[in-house]
């Protein structure tokens, strides 16, 4: 099984989902979590890329130079990128967002219109970036022709390709019968970028990953312009389940959600309950209403809810076992104390 290299998108396909209101502050934090977490690619920008913020798409409460410079401040090990679409961001654009600490670009064109981004690819490997092409509403074409942009993508010079799924439309059947061309008659390596309209951003993610896509997109608590995103943190459960390779860290993508993205998108109005503790009942193969009971008990005994549940998985309890998780996290809180 090939290694999967994880980009978050929360600081910019997220930024739709907040009408580009992210602060420096944010930047910085969500960035520093999203590295803290293992993540290989973290994409920041105005939702639309590079120079978005204009009357058409929203205007940004900052510009991308000053959010791309917060968030190189937290980075020593994630690649920065920014997002680029040509007839919007320019080249003179990514040059100052290269000097903001930006060290990949991807140049998104509609799926029939690689061509229109051959000058900026071209120019982003000049000046040494990380470049992914990045093929938008590609439900909208066949496999055929998908694969004959991405050609082109890769003879500019880009480092992968992406089928990007933007209008959330794909079934597991295109995105696998898309995903295995690109894979087939493409030398460089493949991903893809799934959103949840249809509920499928999950296992359209793994589809993706079955068809031989070895770079998959994400954002934190699966926020993401229309229904969002793939969950970062439900991909990186799901990749361990199945004993995929990559450098994420579960609890730590929780935690950059629970603990940094969802106060910030609550401080702004935007009413977010986080129920990614209910994530570690699928990963750990625990009964679904033990999560009231195991949370009662992990603010008893000043415990993780995460560690009660999957300690609770590891003893294999089944229903009518509630009081093992009283147990268990008395067990914990006299771990911790030892
Ligand atoms: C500009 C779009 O938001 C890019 C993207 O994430 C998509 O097409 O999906
Ligand atoms: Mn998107």
């Amino acid at each position: 099984m090939s290694k999967i290299f994880l980009t978050d998108t929360t600081l910019r396909d997220g930024s739709h989902t907040v009408s580009h209101q992210f602060t420096l502050e944010d930047a910085a934090q969500i960035a520093g979590g999203l590295e803290a977490a293992g993540i290989d690619i973290i994409e920041i920008g105005h939702g639309d890329g590079l120079i978005g913020s204009t009357i058409n798409y929203g205007f940004g409460r900052h510009d991308d130079f000053s959010l791309i410079s917060a968030a190189a401040s937290q980075l020593t090990k994630s690649k920065l990128a920014v997002l680029l679409l040509p007839g919007i961001g320019t080249v003179e654009a990514l040059k100052m967002a290269q000097k903001a600490g930006a060290k990949a670009v991807r140049i998104a064109t509609h799926v029939t219109e690689a061509d229109m981004g051959e000058e900026h690819v071209k120019a982003a490997k000049d000046m040494g970036l990380f470049v992914v092409g990045f093929l938008m509403m590609a439900h909208m074409t066949d496999a055929e022709r998908l694969t004959e942009e991405a050609l082109k993508f890769e003879s500019y010079g880009a480092d992968v390709v992406y089928a990007t799924d933007s209008g959330g439309a794909m079934l597991p059947e295109d995105v696998f019968e898309k995903i295995s061309s690109l894979k087939k008659n493409l030398k460089i390596p493949v991903g893809h970028h799934a959103h949840n309209n249809l509920g499928l951003a999950v296992s359209n993610s793994l589809t993706a990953i079955e068809a031989g896509a070895t770079y998959i997109d994400g954002c934190l608590s699966g926020l993401g312009a229309g229904a969002g995103n793939t969950p970062t943190e439900s991909l990186i459960a799901v990749l361990n389940k199945m004993g995929y390779e990559h450098n994420g860290d579960l609890y730590k993508a929780i935690d950059a959600s629970e603990k940094i993205l969802i106060p910030s998108l609550n401080n702004k109005g935007l009413k977010v309950n986080s129920q990614l503790d209910a994530m570690i009942l699928g990963y750990a193969g625990v009964y679904s209403s033990f999560l009231l009971h195991a949370r009662r008990a992990g603010q008893r005994f000043g415990v993780d809810v995460r560690d009660i549940l999957m300690e609770a998985g590891r003893r294999k309890a089944v229903g009518g076992q509630e009081d093992w998780l009283i147990e268990i996290a008395v067990e914990l809180a006299n771990q911790k104390s030892k």
